[in-house]
């Protein structure tokens, strides 16, 4: 009982890169307990998501064919008969809108200790040592599970993905669903306002914050966005503003981003922005103030007037 067995997320037909995300957390758990790395995906088109993730790390993906979204009991009833099979020390799950709708019940089905939105994992002896955020990102707190075994939900975006094409061997794992106890299915999805953007799939976000003032000058970004073929994302004041849709929000109460280049125009960089887009490969920051948080995270930190830089930007690139 040394393994560790992590569960993959999915939705509307694309793995989520939290998927490759936990093949990396769980790569470096198992490495801790001497175990195997089991991935498994549930439902969906399984015999594509297998072999993408049958990544360097991973040592056996179990496919699960089962229904084509997310569906609470099934993966309850799934996970349940994993654990059994396999006999993991250590259950990983996405900290996402799926992975929280089951882990707690699975948790309770197995009788395992459960820490949610977890940033960092270590062995500590036989304890597992779970580092959280609190109070929005401005304290560290670790957990200690001293029961042997867990279920740990781990952040998005906390986790470089596992990359490569490993030597993972890909099985069909045979559930048995109890169908009388599947109480809801997913019919459809309906779109929120400009729900047409997922800002989390961008390679490339120009984001805006209150330092463009006033609405008008939306416009302006927009022209900056057309020359960069971007996408566009903000802080929360400018949706709370009404400026842009919720579902250009970066941050703590937004969306985890993780574009190979972000770009924060009049952003300061509060801890619950930063949140959401740290794990960015590549951050360009343009604040009149210096000592902007924004600023120290930057890898290229330009200390200037937004309404100078950004129309000498949309020069260069258009
Ligand atoms: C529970 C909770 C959850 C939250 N969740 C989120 C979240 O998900 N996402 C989020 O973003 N925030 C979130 N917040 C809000 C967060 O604390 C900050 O208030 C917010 O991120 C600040 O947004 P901002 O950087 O756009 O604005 P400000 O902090 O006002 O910064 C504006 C910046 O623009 C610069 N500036 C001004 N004029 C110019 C100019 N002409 N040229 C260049 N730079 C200029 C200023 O120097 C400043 O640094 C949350 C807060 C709480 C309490």
């Amino acid at each position: 009982m040394t393994d560790v067995l992590a569960i993959a997320d999915h939705r509307r037909g694309e793995l989520r890169p939290v998927s490759y995300e936990l093949a990396t957390a769980g790569r470096e758990l198992a490495d801790a307990t001497g175990g195997d790395l089991h991935l498994a995906v549930i439902g969906g088109d399984v015999e594509s998501f297998g072999e993408k993730l049958a990544r360097d790390g991973v040592d056996v993906v179990h496919t699960v064919a089962e229904g084509e979204e997310f569906n609470h009991d099934v993966y309850t009833q799934t996970i349940e008969q994993l654990y059994a099979a396999l006999d993991p020390q250590y259950v990983l799950a996405p900290n996402s809108v799926n992975g929280l709708d089951y882990a707690p019940a699975v948790a309770g089905r197995l009788d395992l200790p459960i820490v949610t939105d977890v940033v960092g994992l270590e062995l500590d002896g036989d304890s597992l040592v779970a580092t959280r955020e609190m109070y929005g990102g401005k304290v560290e707190t670790t957990t200690e599970l001293d029961a042997g075994a867990a279920l740990a939900t781990i952040r998005e975006g906390e986790w470089p993905e596992a990359e490569g094409t490993g030597e993972a061997s890909i099985e069909a794992f045979d559930v048995d669903i109890d169908e009388d106890a599947v109480g809801s299915t997913v019919t459809g999805f309906e779109e929120v306002a400009g729900g047409d953007v997922d800002i989390s799939e961008a390679d490339l976000l120009v984001s805006i914050g209150r330092g463009i003032e006033e609405e008008e000058n939306l416009d302006l970004i927009r022209d900056l966005v057309d020359a960069l073929d971007a996408t566009l994302s903000s802080s929360r004041p400018i949706v709370d503003a009404g400026w842009l849709p919720a579902n250009r929000q970066v941050g703590q109460s937004g969306k985890v981003v993780t574009p190979d280049v972000y770009l924060a125009i009049g952003i300061s960089g509060a801890v619950q922005h930063v949140a959401g887009m740290k794990g960015s490969d590549t951050i360009v920051a343009i604040n009149t103030d210096p000592n902007a948080p924004i600023m120290d995270i930057a890898d290229y930190a330009i200390h200037d007037d937004l309404f100078d830089v950004v129309p000498a930007l949309i020069e260069a690139f258009e």
